[in-house]
């Protein structure tokens, strides 16, 4: 048996956004401890260029990099590339795959998420996580004359715009794309953008940028987890399919997958009769609403599922409905000295009224964050408020190359038909609404360069009364922030 280490103060597990800020954090405040980061991908996320863009809103980039910079940079940090398959929170004991124990102190466990597919284990349906995912995606695309895509969240959104030279089918069970970010409104302003014109990219792209360590380094043994993707990460790769001039992408409304054929399977049922008009296809796919579809693969974009098994077994964990692991308001789990940040858990405290948890690499920085702060206070036995960052829900992202900030309640999550909305749009150019509740602003979002993010945070955070603007609110003629100063 292998002779146990003696015990260290601090542990992290996954080497994702939220792992790596919260060992950075931990390390750089305590100096005179050894800090271990065990992972099961060689490379490591960092957050560069961190920028606070107003009160609650912030960009930065994301860099892929070895292990050996963090190292360099924190010399009491120490990153194990091996993954973690043993805990007993009970003995604060870890077990890695390469044979090595680990006694720890405190623990954060932030191993992420993996996508939540359609079926497992079917050749023909992939799902999109991590640089080998993606490689994968692209070598598959490649030869690729129509893909279907499943789920109408993130990865839908930017695989629809972003694939060229393949046809792409889109099923989706709501009545509007984008359902997990955008109401039928912000979709209707979108959906000209996947028309013919859809190629003019002319428009340089604002974003974040995605940094790939470029010694081409990936997650190493077959069917490891590996880190989730950041910003752009399709920028980097050409997603090109095998036809010169596509049909486009086809939206297929209100519907969801009933079964999955392969070739063989498709040709020897009931449903073959029909192949001569359907083609022939690698796959098949049957909607709900009866229409069948030949593909060379299906794209899963279906969600993801919190990474908690099998390495979590054992334990008295508690699981939120999402099967994350429940953390309080100071990123505790339900097992002593264990905290937990970023994808794989699962927010279990009273949020703000304006503020929910979306798994998204801002969450995971912040979670990451305060996670270290919060094992530091315990430690030094200080009192801890939650961070100002769980005030207000805050994200900008990019769709359809539009930029795009969502804000607070921005989708009237949780008000019922308690609220009103206000609306101003310009196709083509911007799509501006805000959700007003009470006559005060509680959500909002914003697309295209509207520079209205600040003053409608300010107004949401302040929940100042708008009644008497009413509809003014949103004139375009007025500078709305001159009102407020
Ligand atoms: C294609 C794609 C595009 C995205 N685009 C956006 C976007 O535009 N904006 C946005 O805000 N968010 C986006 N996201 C979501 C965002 O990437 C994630 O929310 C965020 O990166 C989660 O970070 P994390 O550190 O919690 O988890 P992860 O990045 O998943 O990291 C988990 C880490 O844990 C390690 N690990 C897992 N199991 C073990 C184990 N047993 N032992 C040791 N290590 C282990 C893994 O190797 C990995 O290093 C996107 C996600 C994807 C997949
Ligand atoms: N720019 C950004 O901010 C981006 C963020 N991301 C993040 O990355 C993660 C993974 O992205 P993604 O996979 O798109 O996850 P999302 O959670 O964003 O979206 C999942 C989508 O799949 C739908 N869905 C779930 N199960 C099924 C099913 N069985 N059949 C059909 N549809 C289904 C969901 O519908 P319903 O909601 O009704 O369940 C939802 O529309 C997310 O955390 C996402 O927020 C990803 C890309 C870009």
């Amino acid at each position: 048996a292998d002779a146990p280490t003696p015990s260290i103060t601090f542990v992290i597990v996954g080497g994702g956004i939220a792992g790596v800020t919260c060992a950075e954090q931990i390390a750089s405040q305590f100096t005179s401890d050894e800090v271990y980061l065990l992972t099961a991908s060689p490379l490591v996320k960092t957050v560069t260029n961190f920028k606070q863009v107003s009160k609650t809103l912030e960009e930065f980039d994301i860099e892929e990099q070895p292990s050996s910079v963090l190292e360099e940079k924190y010399p009491n940090l120490k990153v194990v590339q091996s993954a973690v398959k043993l805990l007993r929170a009970k003995e604060h004991l870890l077990q890695t795959e390469n044979g090595q124990t680990f006694h720890y102190r405190k623990l954060c466990i932030c191993s992420g998420a993996r996508p939540k597919l359609l079926t497992q284990d079917n050749p023909h349906v992939l799902g999109i996580r991590d640089t080998d995912s993606a490689q994968e995606f692209q070598k598959r695309l490649s030869k690729a004359k129509r893909i279907v895509v499943i789920g109408n969240g993130g990865i839908a959104l930017e695989l629809v715009y972003e694939v060229e030279g393949c046809e792409v089918i889109w099923a989706i069970k709501d009545k509007a794309i984008g359902n997990t970010f955008f109401d039928a409104g912000a979709a209707q302003f979108l959906i000209p953008s996947l028309g013919a014109d859809k190629k003019d990219r002319s428009l340089p792209c604002k974003r974040a940028r995605y940094a790939t360590d470029k010694t081409g380094g990936h997650s190493g043994a077959s069917g490891e987890l590996g880190s989730a993707l950041g910003p752009d990460w399709h920028e980097g790769i050409e997603l090109r399919g095998a036809v010169q001039n596509s049909s486009g992408v086809h939206v297929e409304y209100e519907c969801a997958v009933d079964k999955l054929y392969t070739q063989q399977e498709f040709l020897q049922s009931k449903l073959n009769t029909n192949t001569s008009e359907l083609g022939l296809w690698p796959a098949y796919v049957q909607l709900t609403n009866k229409k069948i579809y030949g593909c060379d693969f299906v794209v899963s974009a279906t969600g993801v599922v919190p990474n908690t098994d099998p390495f979590l077994n054992g334990n008295n964990f508690k699981l939120a409905e999402d099967h994350g692991l429940r953390v309080d308001d100071h990123m505790r789990t339900s097992e002593q000295d264990v905290y937990a940040a970023g994808d794989v858990c699962t927010a279990g405290w009273e949020p703000s009224a304006l503020w929910q948890q979306m798994r998204l690499w801002t969450q995971a920085r912040q979670m990451g964050w305060y996670a270290a702060r919060c094992m530091a206070a315990d430690v030094q036995e200080e009192a801890i408020e939650l961070d100002f960052c769980f005030e207000l829900f805050s994200h900008i992202t990019k769709f359809f190359n539009y930029k795009v900030v969502l804000l607070g309640k921005f989708n009237a999550q949780g008000l019922g038909q308690d609220h009103e909305l206000l609306v101003r749009c310009t196709k083509g150019q911007e799509y501006v609404k805000v959700v007003l509740t009470g006559g005060r602003m509680v959500g909002a979002v914003l697309i295209g360069e509207t520079d209205l993010e600040e003053t409608f945070e300010n107004l949401i955070l302040n929940q100042m009364d708008l009644s008497r603007y009413g509809e003014e609110l949103l004139n375009p003629n007025i500078d709305i922030e001159d009102y407020f100063d």
